[in-house]
């Protein structure tokens, strides 16, 4: 048998680019390369920060040592200044390799007090949370709901003679339920709760609670808080319940920037209902780029793994060769890798837009809360979808130590999952996509310039320009096919919801039987976004010839399979015919084999460290069995060699006669 590592030393012999120029691209500069190994270096070497074991742990321990962890990274933070929230996104992506008991803490409560306080509130609340005075969620989901938000039951109903407000549980579906860090860890939270007035309602507002004391942890008085108990995955999370009697605060805790309530109760309402919603579309985008890092890793670890996993000889007496030069293991990862770096690059797209439109929204130009809601939903939606797909894929791909936890690809898997479900159900998230789509498809002067494809109709007998396999490896054709698709499915769906209106049926109702059509529409969009994106930013690329064309060929990869997986979309109305249909798949095997050499550079340039793989199958050097085998010996169960429940139950029955 050869050598694992071997095996990946002549893998890295074979790559036709220098990989250290990659991963700067995929850092974003030579820069932000040195600023993420800085950043390792401050946790790496720390024995706290070591995952070894991990995977033999209970839920409280995870629980446990998360926290330890967070603890120990915050003391890290402090003392080397770390504040930029960027290095903080840099540390979780590539070395902390779980979900910490402060996820929300950082990612929704920060957030949402400087997005949706005024200049007193922040002043008042950001010192002691970016200090870590107190630790905070975001409680908004109940019971009874989570999608419907305006049906939320929690109330908080204005006092004016002692100028605060009671928020109060009313019934059991109103118990808030999910939120992430708030059963055991948080101290305060967001409550998202009915504001009333004098009886009145005026719909969902921010409130910031007190849960926990500051001096021993316990529960404030009128506070029921806790976990809920065991999940598929995210075991170092203490999601929780909270139901609150009478809880009073003072009038200065509802976030006011968008919308006030003045000590005498008189009430002012925000220039746009939909602010109040702002934190969930910052934390929608923050999804795509996870979605992005958790396939990259996935696929690091199945490829390197696929490279020295040799299986079945060809010939008697033959080496056997590596699993990778299967073509049909090639057709489950390659597809995983291209996919990987499609989404990294729409990941960065997605930054960007957030912070430009982010920052037209906080000058007044509410245009713009519509544009990311509709661009932010779809694609939290699509990548969350296919990098938690894409990452059992790589799991299956490793065969029955895909199946083992050692394998790192178990636990990422259950962690990535509610991907698909947190921060907007993505059912749902595709049918607000829908929305917005054709509300530009019918009215041009709201429709943003990265969507104005959606005014070209698409011709009717329109043909795709592919006269040979060749002209496959052409952006342009790859894009104009995508462009097709989604104009198309657009037009129909609004067709489709016409019809439904003029048989009589009401909005609502139509809008429903039109669903279907809807996600249908949201995908196609979704898939030429990502696919445009990748070779518009691929094209701008400033680098060797090599790393160019590998990563043409992924763009190349990832549009074809879109293809090939959807061809019933583009043989439909016979945009694609059969025989183009042939060389889409003749070219996906093209550039399979083109690709094979650069494979394991490809997920090289990722750059993890093993402790971020935490990964027998994946790790750099290869070392499969021996870090399976060491890992084995060292299971709770092997710690004797006679278990305890031999004494217990199997002595009686192996020393009974019969
Ligand atoms: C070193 C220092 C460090 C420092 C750091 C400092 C800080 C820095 C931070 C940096 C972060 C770093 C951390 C990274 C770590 C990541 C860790 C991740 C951990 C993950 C944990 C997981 C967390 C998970 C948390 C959660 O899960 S939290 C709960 C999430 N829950 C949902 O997502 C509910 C979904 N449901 C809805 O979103 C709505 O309900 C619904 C369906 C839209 C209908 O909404 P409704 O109100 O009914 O709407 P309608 O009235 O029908 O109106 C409909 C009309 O409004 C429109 N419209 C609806 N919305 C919106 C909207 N937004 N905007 C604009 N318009 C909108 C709609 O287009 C329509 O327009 P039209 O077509 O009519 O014109
Ligand atoms: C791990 C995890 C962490 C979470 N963290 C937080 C947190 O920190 N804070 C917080 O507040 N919440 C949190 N949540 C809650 C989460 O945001 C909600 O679960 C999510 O928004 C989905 O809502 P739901 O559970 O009500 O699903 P439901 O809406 O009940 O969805 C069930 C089904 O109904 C369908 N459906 C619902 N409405 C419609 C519709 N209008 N049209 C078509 N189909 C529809 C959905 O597509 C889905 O198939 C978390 C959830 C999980 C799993």
């Amino acid at each position: 048998m050869a050598s694992p590592s071997s095996d990946l030393d002549r893998e890295r012999r074979k790559c036709t680019f220098n990989v250290a120029e990659l991963t700067d691209i995929i850092n974003g500069g030579r820069e932000k390369t040195e600023r993420r190994q800085y950043l390792e270096s401050l946790v790496l070497n720390e024995p706290i920060f070591n995952y070894d074991d991990y995977y033999f742990l209970s839920r409280e321990e995870k629980y446990s040592d998360a926290v330890k962890k967070t603890v120990r990274l915050v003391q890290v933070l402090k003392q080397h200044n770390i504040e930029d929230p960027e290095d903080y996104q840099t540390l979780l992506k590539y070395v902390l390799n779980l979900n910490l008991p402060i996820a929300l803490h950082n990612s929704m409560f920060r957030p949402t007090i400087r997005d949706q306080g005024t200049d007193e509130q922040r002043k008042k609340w950001l010192p002691l949370a970016n200090d870590y005075k107190i630790i905070g969620t975001y409680a908004q989901t109940e019971l009874g709901h989570g999608t419907f938000i305006r049906g939320l039951e929690t109330t908080s109903t204005y006092d004016p003679k002692r100028e605060e407000f009671v928020l109060n549980t009313p019934t059991l579906t109103a118990t808030k339920w999910w939120p992430g860090c708030l059963g055991k860890t948080s101290t305060h939270a967001v409550v998202m709760a009915q504001l009333y007035i004098k009886n009145q309602c005026y719909g969902i507002h921010s409130f910031i609670i007190q849960l926990r004391s500051l001096k021993d942890h316990s529960p404030m008085p009128g506070v029921t808080v806790g976990d809920i108990g065991n999940k598929v995955g995210l075991e170092t999370n203490d999601n929780g319940f909270l139901a609150m009697d009478n809880v009073r605060i003072p009038r200065e805790n509802m976030l006011m920037r968008h919308a006030q309530v003045y000590p005498d109760g008189t009430y002012r309402k925000p220039a746009n209902s939909k602010l109040v919603y702002g934190t969930m579309v910052l934390l929608r985008a923050t999804v795509v780029s996870e979605s992005a890092t958790n396939l990259s890793k996935a696929a690091t670890i199945a490829i390197r793994y696929s490279c020295v996993r040799r299986q079945t000889e060809a010939k008697p007496g033959e080496l056997e060769p590596q699993i990778i030069d299967y073509v049909t293991q090639q057709h489950k990862l390659v597809p995983q890798l291209a996919t990987a770096y499609a989404f990294a690059w729409i990941a960065r797209y997605m930054m960007s837009t957030y912070h430009a439109l982010h920052a037209d929204i906080e000058s007044g130009h509410l245009g713009a809360l519509q544009e990311l809601h509709g661009i932010s939903s779809g694609l939290k939606a699509f990548t969350a979808e296919m990098s938690v797909s894409g990452i059992e894929v790589c799991r299956r791909a490793c065969g029955g130590h895909g199946f083992s936890a050692a394998s790192g690809l178990v636990s990422m898997y259950k962690d990535r999952l509610p991907s698909c479900t947190y921060e907007g159900e993505n059912t749902v998230l595709y049918l607000q996509t829908a929305r917005f789509l054709l509300k530009c498809f019918r009215q041009p002067s709201i429709t943003p310039s990265s969507m104005s494809y959606i005014q070209v109709k698409p011709l009717p007998g329109a043909r795709w320009g592919v006269k040979s396999p060749e002209d496959l490896m052409k952006p342009i054709l790859l894009v104009e096919a995508f462009e097709h698709r989604a104009q198309r499915t657009i037009k129909s769906a609004a067709q489709f919801l016409e019809s439904q209106i003029s048989q009589g049926l009401d909005t609502s109702e139509a809008m429903n039987r039109s669903g279907i059509e809807f996600v249908r529409c949201a995908k196609a969009h979704c898939y030429y976004f990502v696919t445009r994106n990748f070779f518009q930013s691929t094209a701008l690329l400033k680098c060797s010839k090599e790393i160019k064309e590998s990563l043409l060929t992924l763009g190349v990869v990832f549009a074809l399979n879109g293809i090939a997986d959807n061809s019933g979309e583009f043989l439909e109305d016979c945009f694609i015919t059969g025989t183009q249909m042939e060389f889409v798949r003749e070219r996906i095997l093209y550039c399979y084999k083109q690709l094979r050499p650069n494979l394991v550079g490809l997920v090289d340039a990722f750059a993890f460290a093993d402790q971020s793989l935490n990964s027998a199958l994946g790790a750099y050097d290869g070392d499969v069995y021996n870090r399976l085998y060491n890992w084995a010996k060292r299971a709770p169960l092997n710690k004797t060699d006679v278990h305890s429940s031999y004494h217990k139950y199997l002595k009686p029955i192996l020393k009974s006669k019969i």
